[in-house]
């Protein structure tokens, strides 16, 4: 992406805690920073609980940061929002059951005073075919296709989803994803949040991944691919020289300690394993490649201890 495109987002040292059931403190987001150019296409990919709906929520506006703030083309949230310029396809409710879905689409493209023709919707959100359906008789995939395409009929610069094939088969989400795509590419920027890695990776220009209320990597998604392509040494070790190793060892980029194995993510495994040899700091060595769910795994872990 040319560093000449604008912002469509700027977020700067976003942090937001809530308070749990026990009274104790949760911090949902810890320190977020963001800067998104028009017409990109970003993935936030996190495991539950990472942050990224609280991030989203602050990004639309729909509640304040403790600190840090955020711009959306230059403006605030609210100002954006008003402006016409943000849309939002969130996971839960925003539909009436007893419509049918061109009811639904006609009832709010009224409420934009006809700018944009909804049959011009209905046939990039690919629900022309159901205009007739209750929303009610819709499917899961089918309902984010509406939403998707309500989202639509205010030409928004720039579309928020909060994972929006949530809970949809593979077949719902190729579909969802095959309408988005013949949306992208017209200059809107696109900013969604998944758990799936392959969704991720087939739609986005760029992944962001999220985990314990941080930024874990951010890159283009060939710069994240370049990342899995590293190789993971293991080996097995008394605790304290597991804490050693992981102190010590050289060109590490994570770590993970599971079943009295310590496993060290690296570009340079011959360095690893010559370490770990050289210093007689454990046995029962192996190496194996990495792959992008290997990766994700080892960026997103926030506990040292982990059982799979
Ligand atoms: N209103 C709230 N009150 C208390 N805790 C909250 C609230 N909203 C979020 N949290 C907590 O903040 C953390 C981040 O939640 P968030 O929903 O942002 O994660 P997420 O990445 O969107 O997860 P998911 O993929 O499950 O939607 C979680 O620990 C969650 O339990």
């Amino acid at each position: 992406m040319g560093m000449n495109i604008p912002l469509a987002l700027r977020a700067e040292g976003l942090t937001k805690s809530f308070s749990d059931r026990r009274g104790g403190i949760v911090r949902a987001v810890d320190g977020v920073d963001l800067a998104i150019r028009q017409g990109e296409v970003v993935a936030f990919l996190g495991p539950n609980g990472a942050g990224k709906t609280t991030t989203l929520d602050m990004i639309l506006g729909l509640s304040n940061p403790d600190s840090g703030r955020v711009e959306l083309f230059g403006h605030s949230p609210a100002e954006a929002v008003a402006a016409g310029r943000i849309s939002a396809v969130t996971q839960t409710g925003g539909l009436l059951d007893d419509f049918t879905v061109g009811e639904t689409v006609a009832i709010v493209a009224s409420t934009y005073g006809g700018s944009i023709d909804p049959a011009t919707v209905m046939a990039r959100a690919d629900i022309a075919d159901i205009a007739g359906r209750k929303v009610s008789k819709c499917s899961g995939g089918e309902r984010q296709r509406v939403k998707f395409a309500l989202a639509l009929l205010g030409d928004p610069d720039l579309i928020v989803l909060d994972e929006p094939t949530a809970g949809m088969d593979v077949e719902s989400r190729r579909g969802f994803w095959a309408a988005m795509r013949d949306d992208a590419g017209n200059g809107r920027t696109i900013v969604f949040a998944t758990h799936y890695l392959e969704e991720a990776d087939d739609f986005a220009d760029r992944i962001v991944m999220i985990a314990g209320g941080r930024v874990v990597a951010d890159g283009s998604t060939a710069q994240i691919r370049a990342r899995a392509s590293g190789r993971v040494v293991s080996a097995a070790a008394a605790p304290d020289r597991i804490d050693w190793i992981i102190a010590n060892a050289p060109n590490v980029t994570a770590t993970e300690v599971r079943g009295g194995r310590v496993y060290l993510t690296t570009e340079d495994s011959d360095t690893v394993a010559r370490f770990l040899f050289q210093y007689d700091a454990a046995h029962d060595l192996e190496i194996v490649a990495h792959n992008l769910e290997d990766a994700f795994v080892a960026l997103t872990s926030s506990t040292p201890e982990k059982t799979r």
